[in-house]
């Protein structure tokens, strides 16, 4: 993420058009109109329909004119009165939510736990990017690779006992398979919200001035509500640098290859971060070839570098995958009357052209771009950061000036923090208990991430090099303990042995900096180091804690046993260098 993050920076990043203007474009005309939904949109953005489009799975509000909001209820009964410090200021809401994503969903369903009235504001379909093009569909097709990888292993089947003949798989089928997931969860989120009483407003949301936010649907005039709380959670889209051409069949980004309307023979990803590599995964496992093009000088370099090395040797190596690193895809062209899509390669650095690529298709995993552009910002005094929403430790908003605005938090991919659905759904969370009036300050470092790939790859807290660079910076002394999955009982009964666990620690105080798995189900066995880390555990303590035999949850265990904590002659905290 951090890599990815730093490529935006030096790019002339592709902004968002306005959701509102596109939504205004997409349904005023009804049936051509609708068409162009978010897609005029996505073409900004490089990126196909997900609401009104012809392929589009989804019952878009926008196109349908379907309200989930409770008709005929009149707002001003639901009006608030603030709170009795408040002044004689009364708002509609307690908290309105705008974007109905994972963070949203999150924030909504802890405020109403806390007593608060909620609202939420969507304008487009519940769920957001997780639920619809994102990690819930991802993995309905990474279930389906990891079998698909076991059933073609025969030297896996085999040392198991096993023959089966040949696997095969309805692409059609596996692809719906995506689809009705998404359908499910989205069905969950939603009646989640609304059985507690969240009033779910259909309709592009615009912060008009402080606590006054603007929704509305086309075709029906504009509503307005006031929040004494206002969340902005409006999440992010696919980053297509510029000079790549998406037309959505050859040249696509994540937001199609979900829908896996084909497989292509020779797939080049650009990028190599989560999604190239997620995706590398389920296209390879169905047969297609893969060339990574990947800018920075090795693969995976949001990675802990031995874990991205490991994860080269097992993820890269074996299967049907070249790369190009140090890299830029300067203009893709996607194929045409029968000619291919063309790459035209540059060096990193020097931008000089280095070769040009023929593939059958080029997915796009570039990063994503904030979703902020036509909210209202400006009417605030928001001034966003390449598109990101400033805000300080809190999710508080701050404006041009560098002040907090009152009542205004920014959580999720819109902010720019921790692009991930639970990360986003955690800052919900923190933001509702201040809200509470119980200070919160969520530890970002506490929060695992996880690559999907089989085996997985997860990981908390620091890089080794990060962890190095602290200890310099702040005087301390960093040891690394690992273990090993061939060592484990479970993995090597499952004949999946191949894995390793990384613990980054302080040997004065028993600290645990960050943890690193590559191997079997690693994405659930990272819990037991970042809810360690999240209520300050030490080695110390961890390292008596009992785990069931025989389970892969031994890696972690011998992991912290296997630490040498209170055993080096404690390291001099540095000291401010002293004045002359
Ligand atoms: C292919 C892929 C796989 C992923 N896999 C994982 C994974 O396995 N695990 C993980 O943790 N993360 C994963 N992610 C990342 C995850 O999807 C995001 O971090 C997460 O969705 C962010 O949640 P959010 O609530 O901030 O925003 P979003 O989910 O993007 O939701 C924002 C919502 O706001 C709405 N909206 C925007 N503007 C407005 C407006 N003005 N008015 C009203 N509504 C508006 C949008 O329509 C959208 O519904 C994946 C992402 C992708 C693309
Ligand atoms: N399992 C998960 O949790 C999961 C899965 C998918 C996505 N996500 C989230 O979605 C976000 C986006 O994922 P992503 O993989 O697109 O981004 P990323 O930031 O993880 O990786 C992007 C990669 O693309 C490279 N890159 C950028 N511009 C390039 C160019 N012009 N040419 C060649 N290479 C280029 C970067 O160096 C980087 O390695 C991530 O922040 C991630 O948190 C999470």
């Amino acid at each position: 993420m951090a890599a990815g993050a730093a490529i935006l920076a030096s790019s002339p990043v592709v902004q968002p058009l306005s959701l509102l203007d596109l939504s205004r474009r997409a349904c005023s005309a009804p049936a051509k109109a609708s068409l162009v939904g978010f897609q005029g949109l996505r073409k900004e953005n490089a990126v196909l329909s997900r609401s009104c489009g012809v392929n589009s799975t989804s019952s878009s509000p926008f196109c349908k004119r379907h309200s989930l909001v409770k008709s005929g209820k009149d707002l001003r009964q639901l009006r608030v009165e603030a709170s009795a410090n408040g002044g004689p200021q009364s708002f509609d809401y307690d908290v309105i939510i705008i974007g109905a994503g994972v963070g949203g969903h999150g924030a909504a369903l802890h405020a109403v736990e806390k007593g608060l009235k909620t609202a939420i504001i969507e304008g487009d379909i519940v769920g957001g990017t997780c639920v619809n093009r994102g990690c819930v569909p991802s993995k309905a097709l990474l279930a389906v690779s990891g079998r698909m990888r076991e059933l073609q292993d025969e030297h896996h089947l085999k040392a198991l006992g096993i023959q089966v003949d040949a696997a095969k798989f309805d692409r059609a089928a596996v692809a719906a398979h995506a689809d009705n997931l998404a359908t499910k969860i989205r069905g969950n989120l939603t009646n989640s919200m609304k059985g507690l009483g969240v009033d779910i407003l259909i309709g592009v949301g615009t912060i008009m001035a402080p606590h006054k936010v603007k929704y509305g649907k086309i075709g029906y005039p504009d509503k307005i509500v006031t929040g004494k709380n206002i969340i902005i959670a409006t999440g992010s889209v696919p980053f297509v640098p510029p000079g790549i051409e998406i037309d959505g069949k050859t040249v696509f980004t994540s937001d199609h290859a979900l829908k896996l309307e084909w497989i292509p023979d020779w797939l080049a990803i650009v990028g190599s971060g989560y999604i190239g590599l997620e995706f590398s995964d389920v296209y390879t496992a169905l047969g297609s070839e893969v060339t990574f093009i990947e800018a920075l000088d090795g693969l995976m370099p949001g990675f802990d570098p031995e874990i991205g090395k490991l994860a080269q040797r097992v993820l890269i190596n074996p299967r049907k995958i070249d790369w190009h690193t140090g890299v830029l895809a300067k203009k893709i062209t996607p194929a045409k009357d029968g000619r291919p899509v063309t790459i035209e390669l540059v060096d990193t650095k020097t931008k000089e052209p280095k070769e040009v690529l023929e593939v059958d298709a080029a997915l796009i995993a570039t990063g994503r771009a904030p979703f902020t552009k036509g909210l209202g910002l400006e009417n605030v005094k928001v001034e966003t950061q390449r598109g990101f929403v400033p805000v300080d430790e809190r999710m508080r908003v701050l404006d041009a000036a560098g002040n907090v605005i009152s009542g205004l938090f920014c959580i999720g991919d819109a902010n720019g923090k921790m692009m991930l659905a639970h990360a986003a759904s955690a800052q919900g969370i923190s933001v509702v208990e201040q809200i509470a009036d119980n200070d919160n300050v969520l530890n970002h470092l506490s929060i695992p991430a996880a690559c999907f790939t089989h085996p997985e790859i997860s990981m908390v807290g620091l890089t080794e090099p990060q962890a190095r660079k602290k200890a310099e910076d702040e005087g301390f002394e960093v040891l690394i303990a690992k273990t090993s999955f061939k060592a484990n009982t479970k993995a090597l009964a499952e004949n999946e042995g191949e894995g390793i666990a990384k613990l980054i620690y302080r040997p004065d105080t028993g600290e645990i900096l960050g943890v690193h798995i590559l191997g079997l189900h690693a994405a659930d066995l990272i819990h037991e180091a970042s809810n360690a880390i999240a209520m300050g555990t030490s080695i110390k303590d961890i390292k008596f804690a009992v785990h069931a035999h025989p389970t892969l949850s031994e890696v972690l265990d011998e992991l912290f046993k296997s630490a040498k904590v209170g055993e080096h002659a404690p390291v001099p905290v540095k000291s401010d260098p002293v004045p002359v």
